[in-house]
C-alpha cells in the first residue's frame, strides 16, 4: 500500500454512541435545550471525532499552510505575479502575514510546506520542503498534475497532518499559499459538485469584470480538456476522484485533502478554511467519504464557489465574516468557538449537580 492507502484504510467514522452520550449530555447542563445552536452539533461531532465523551479540547491547534504554483496563472487569471507566492512563504516564516497574526491571537502554531512552488525556497524557520515539482502544468489545457505527483501531495499533506498529531496537537486547520489557486478551485468544485464555471467562480484577489468573465471560460475550459463532463456528472469512486484532482487541482490542493484525511485517520478534528481547503475537501470525501465527519467548515469565503462546496459536504460554516483572503485565516478565527464548544462539555454544571430546576413538561 501506498501511504495515502494507509491513510485511507485507518479512517473509521465518527462513533455513533460517543454523539448519542454528548447529545444526552448537552441536554442535562444548565442551559435550555439547544440554547447553544451549532455550537452543540459542534460538540456532539468532537465527541464522534474522538469517539469520547465529553470531548477533549481541541488544543493545542496547529496551522498548516501549503504553498504551491498554478500553471493556469499564465492565462491571466490573476492579477498578481506568481513571484508572490514565494515572497509570501518567506513573510509567513517571519511571522509579518495575517495567518500569523491570526494564529498569534487564538495560540496556533504556523507551519509553512512547500508543496510545489515555481522556484527553491532558502530553508527558513517552520518552513518545511516536501517539493514535489516546480509549479503545475496549465489545467486549462490538460492536466494539471501526473496521477504520480498528486499521490506524492497526497502523502505529503497527510504525513504533516499525521506529525503534528504525533507532536501533540488536538486541532489542525487548513491554509493555502498559491496564486491563481481559486481557478483551480472553482475548476475542482465544477468538476465535483456538476456546478456550472459562471455559479462557482469568483474574483479571487480581485479582478475586474473583463478578467472575470475570461477566469469562467479558463474553468469551463479546464472540464472537456481533461475529459471531464461538463457539469452534472459528479466523478463516482476514488480513482476517479484522484483523476479529477489531478486533472484540475493544485499540489497544495492534493496536499489539503491529505492533510484532511491525515486529521480523519488521527481521530483529530480538522478546521477548513476558505474556498481552496472546500475544493480540497471535496476531493478528500470522494476518495474516503467517512473523512467529513471529521472537518468543520470555519468559515464561508466570499467566494461563490465555497458555499457551492460547503453545501456538497453538507457542512455549515461557522462564521461568515466576507473574508477572502485564504492562508488559514477564516479557520483560524472560528478555532476559538469550536473550542469553546468542548469546554461547554467540560465545566458546565448539570440541572442535578448545580440544583438548578429544570424545565416544566
Ligand atoms: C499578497 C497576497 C497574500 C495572500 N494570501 C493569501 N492569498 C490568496 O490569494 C491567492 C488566490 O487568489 P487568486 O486566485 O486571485 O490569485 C492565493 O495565494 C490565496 O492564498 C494572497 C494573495 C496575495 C496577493
Ligand atoms: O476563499 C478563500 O480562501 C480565498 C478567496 C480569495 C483569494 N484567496 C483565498
Amino acid at each position: 500500500m501506498t501511504p495515502i492507502d494507509e491513510t485511507i484504510a485507518a479512517i473509521r467514522p465518527i462513533d455513533a454512541q460517543a454523539m448519542a452520550e454528548a447529545r444526552a449530555h448537552q441536554d442535562r447542563l444548565t442551559k435550555p435545550r439547544g440554547s447553544l445552536g451549532v455550537l452543540e452539533d459542534v460538540a456532539v461531532r468532537l465527541a464522534g471525532i474522538a469517539a469520547v465523551c465529553p470531548p477533549p479540547l481541541p488544543t493545542p491547534a496547529a496551522l498548516a499552510i501549503f504553498a504551491a504554483d498554478h500553471g493556469v496563472h499564465a492565462r491571466g487569471v490573476s492579477p498578481w505575479p506568481q513571484e508572490v507566492t514565494a515572497q509570501m512563504v518567506a513573510n509567513f516564516t517571519v511571522g509579518g502575514a495575517v495567518a500569523n497574526a491570526f494564529a498569534a491571537q487564538v495560540g496556533a502554531t504556523v507551519t509553512v510546506v512547500d508543496v510545489g512552488v515555481a522556484v527553491d525556497l532558502p530553508p527558513a524557520p517552520g518552513l518545511i520542503s516536501h517539493k514535489v515539482a516546480y509549479g503545475t502544468a496549465d489545467l486549462s489545457r490538460g492536466p494539471a498534475m501526473t496521477a504520480e505527483q498528486t499521490r506524492q501531495a497526497l502523502a505529503a499533506g497527510a504525513g504533516v497532518a499525521r506529525g503534528l498529531v504525533a507532536a501533540g496537537h488536538r486541532c489542525l486547520i487548513t491554509g493555502d499559499m498559491g496564486i491563481a489557486n481559486t481557478t483551480a478551485s472553482a475548476a475542482l468544485i465544477c468538476a465535483f459538485t456538476g456546478r456550472d464555471a459562471e455559479s462557482v467562480t469568483g474574483r479571487g484577489t480581485g479582478i475586474d469584470d473583463a478578467t472575470h468573465r475570461h477566469k469562467i471560460e479558463v474553468v469551463r475550459q479546464a472540464l472537456p480538456a481533461n475529459g471531464i463532463s461538463p457539469a452534472g456528472a459528479v466523478p463516482a469512486g476514488p480513482e476517479e476522484a484522484l483523476r479529477v484532482l489531478a486533472a484540475v487541482g493544485g499540489l497544495e490542493h492534493a496536499a489539503i485533502a491529505g492533510f484532511v484525511l491525515g486529521a480523519a485517520a488521527e481521530r483529530v478534528p480538522v478546521i477548513l478554511d476558505g474556498v481552496i481547503a472546500g475544493s480540497a475537501a471535496l476531493a478528500a470525501a470522494a476518495l474516503a467519504p467517512d473523512v467529513t465527519g471529521y472537518c468543520v467548515a470555519g468559515h464561508r469565503s466570499a467566494e461563490p464557489g465555497h458555499a457551492a462546496a460547503l453545501a456538497h459536504l453538507g457542512l455549515r460554516p461557522l462564521v461568515d465574516l466576507e473574508l477572502r483572503l485564504g492562508e488559514g485565516t477564516g479557520g483560524l478565527l472560528a478555532q476559538p468557538l469550536v473550542a469553546a464548544a468542548a469546554r461547554v462539555m467540560h465545566e458546565v454544571a448539570t440541572f442535578d449537580a448545580a440544583g438548578v430546576a429544570e424545565q416544566k413538561a
